[in-house]
Formats: structure tokens, sequence, C-alpha cells
């Protein structure tokens, strides 16, 4: 169930602008144990929302290697998207309308801000494990960055430390796309959905692979010259995307995707990256041409202490949804030998909120 957060006090944004107030959506699973050392937090991507059990399965969920029986999981909502936080649709002050196309520009530094408020209102300090693919790896990433010492573990997937200028020429074509649709931020019915439409279809094109459509939707051999299966399938995943997605909110988060990088106002990517304490688990995709691995390479070369992994998907950068049990295992084998290592090493660990000492994660007060 998405609970909300109502913060009732200004927040001023990277790029200047002040939202008034904030709304945050959320999704929490399991319970925080007495040490408060289980949480683990879950950065959504682009087009999903709060509840990851949902867009996760096979990862988040009973039995799964993120089990709410044993953690205490959160994801939230990011500002600008459409499933509950503040956003496009959200009441703007000046002019009693929503806010549209003016609503401001949402870093991924100002999402990290959110979480990060989110996190403070909610009493959470330490964070035993932040998780993120794709744009939510970016968020992860950016948090990561800027409040080192509040996670013990970071695990992102297809994902990269400054959005590439092909990433950013793929969101200005879908943007193109938007704008082309002059419905776009009108009160008319179904204002925007040619331009969504469009916008997903271009997309998908960078979220796939040569061999996913070559393989999925080639027809037989024969003599057809027109009406093909690849053209059908992505006026569908258009259509899809038009029946739960909001293109105003697609808008924003396309542009807040642009702009991240987390080596502005820290030196450049290599010494923003270094200043990661978390233990680092970095997972690639084989077929992933959006976020190549070369990408990820760049993170596990320059933080601290990281693992690259290289998994195998036949679904291009989406096998970071899709490939939910691989996932699992690379996790599960980074969390075991975590725990050895903590307890190999004694590592003393302590609760920011109360002050306790712990010897290990879950174990006994010391
Ligand atoms: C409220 C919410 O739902 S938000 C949470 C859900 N969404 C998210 O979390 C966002 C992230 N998720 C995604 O991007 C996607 O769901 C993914 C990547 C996980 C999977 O993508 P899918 O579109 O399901 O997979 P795939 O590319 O195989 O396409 C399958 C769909 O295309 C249809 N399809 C396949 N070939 C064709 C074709 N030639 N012509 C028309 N339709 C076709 C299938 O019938 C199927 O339709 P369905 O989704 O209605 O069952
Ligand atoms: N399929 C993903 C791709 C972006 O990572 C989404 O829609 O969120």
């Amino acid at each position: 169930m998405t609970k909300y957060l109502y913060i009732n006090e200004p927040f001023t944004l990277e790029a200047g602008a002040t939202l008034p107030s904030l709304t945050a959506a959320y999704h929490t699973y399991g319970q925080l144990n007495a040490a408060r050392d289980n949480v683990i937090w879950i950065c959504h991507a682009l087009t999903a929302n709060s509840d990851c059990e949902d867009w996760w399965p096979g990862l988040v969920g009973r039995g799964c290697t993120i089990d709410p029986e044993k953690y205490f999981i959160i994801c939230v909502n990011m500002l600008g998207s459409c499933y509950g936080s503040t956003s496009p649709l959200s009441h703007n002050p000046k002019t009693g309308h929503p806010y549209g196309l003016d609503f401001p520009l949402i870093t991924t530094k100002d999402n990290a801000r959110f979480f990060s408020l989110v996190a403070g209102h909610l009493g959470i300090r330490g964070i035993r494990l932040l998780m993120g693919g794709s744009m939510g790896g970016q968020h992860a990433l950016e948090w990561a960055c800027m409040e080192p010492e509040r996670f013990d573990l970071l695990c992102v997937l297809a994902t990269n430390a400054r959005h590439s200028a092909w990433g950013i020429a793929f969101n200005e074509s879908q943007r193109m796309a938007l704008r082309a649709d002059t419905t776009l931020g009108t009160d008319s019915p179904g204002a925007g959905k040619a331009g969504l439409e469009a916008a997903r279809a271009i997309a998908m094109l960078s979220y796939r692979h040569y061999r996913t459509y070559v393989g999925t939707q080639s027809e037989q051999e024969g003599e057809k010259y027109d009406d093909y299966r690849a053209s059908s399938y992505q006026r569908y995943q258009g259509y899809k995307l038009w029946k739960r997605f909001d293109p105003l909110c697609y808008y924003a988060l396309s542009r807040g995707m642009d702009s991240h990088d987390v080596g502005r106002g820290r030196g450049g990517v290599a010494k923003a990256l270094q200043r990661i304490r978390a233990s680092t688990l970095v997972i690639s995709i084989d077929t992933d041409i959006l976020f190549p691995i070369e990408e990820q390479a760049v993170l596990s070369r320059h933080i601290q202490n990281s693992r690259l992994e290289v998994m195998h998907s036949d679904y291009g950068h989406d096998g970071f949804l899709t490939e939910a049990v691989k996932i699992g295992e690379f996790l599960s084998d980074f969390l075991s030998d975590q725990l050895r290592i903590d307890a190999s090493t004694k590592r003393a660990f302590t609760d920011a909120l109360t002050g306790r000492k712990f010897a290990v994660p879950g174990s006994e007060e010391v």
C-alpha cells in the first residue's frame, strides 16, 4: 500500500527554484529490527513507482534475496514522477493550477537530497544496503557520494556516474517527440498521448538490443511487405506506457536524468566516486547499449571497495528489471561475503540514531 509523507517546508532545488512543500509517496516492507541495521533502500528507475515488490518480483519479496522477513525495505517515488510524489501534476500555488510544463528541473542531486530528507523524517539513519538500477542507480550513486557514512553496502546496476552524450541524445529525441505533439500540456482529452507513445517507442530502441528484436519480432520468411510485428510491438509499447504514465512527468524525469553527474561540484567523477565508503557491487548487462559496460567499469575503477559482475541478458538494458533472479544470486553472494568480512574484521557498527554499538549487523549490542 502506498504511504504518504507530507513535508511542509520549502525545498530549494539545485537549479535555484523552490518547491514550497513536498509530498513523498513510498512503500515499506518488513520491520525495522532493534539494532535498526536491517534497512534496504531501493531507488526505482524512470517509469516505475515505489512498489518495488511489484516491479522487481523474484528479487524483492518473501523467500527472495531481498526478503521482508529479514529486512526493512523502503522505496520512495522520485520527485517528478506521476506515482504520488511532488511532480508536474502537483498544485502550483503561484497559479492555482498544476505545474505542468512549468515544473522546475529536478536533478539527480535534488532527488538524493529528497531521499535523505525523507529518511530523516522517517527516523532512518544508517542504511545497510542502498540499491538501484538505471536512473535508480544514478540516484543511489549520487546519494552514496553525498552522504558516504550513511551506507554499509551499495549495489548499482546498468547505470553510470554521469549521463552520457548518447543517453542525453536519446532523451532529447524523446522530448522532441513529446513537444511535436501540440496537445502536450493542454486541457484537451488525451493531451500528450501521441508524443508519449512516440517517445516510448524511441526509448525502447535503447532499452532492448538488436538480438531482442530479431529474436522476438522477426517475421516468418515469406512475401510480407507491410504491417510488421516489430511495428505493432513499437506501437503497443507506446500505448502501454500511455495507459500508466503521464507525458509531463515523463518530460520532467528525462531532463532530470540528463542532469546526472556525480562529479558536479565535487571536482569530477573520479573524486566523487572515491568518496563512497560502502562496499559496492556493480552489475553490468552484456547487451546494454544505453549504459554499456565501460560505464560500470568506471564506477568499479574509482569506488574504493567494489566488485564488478557482468550479467548476460537477451533483454538489453531492461535486463536490470527482467533478470531479477540472476541479480538476486549475485547480490546474495555479495551479501554473504560481506557478512563474512564483517565477522572476521569484527567491524563495529554504531547506530547513528541511538548511538548504540553493535559488533556485526544483526548481532548483540556491545
Ligand atoms: C503501475 C505500474 O504498472 S508501474 C510498474 C510497472 N512498470 C515498471 O516498473 C517499469 C519498468 N518495467 C518495464 O519497463 C517493463 O515492464 C519490463 C521491461 C519489465 C518488461 O517489458 P514488457 O513490455 O512487459 O515485455 P516485452 O518487451 O516482452 O513485451 C511484452 C508485451 O508486448 C506485447 N507484444 C509482444 N509482441 C508484440 C507485437 N508484435 N505487437 C504487439 N504487442 C506485442 C505482449 O503481448 C506483451 O503485452 P502485455 O505487456 O500486455 O502482456
Ligand atoms: N524500462 C525502464 C527503462 C528505464 O530504465 C523504465 O521504464 O523505467
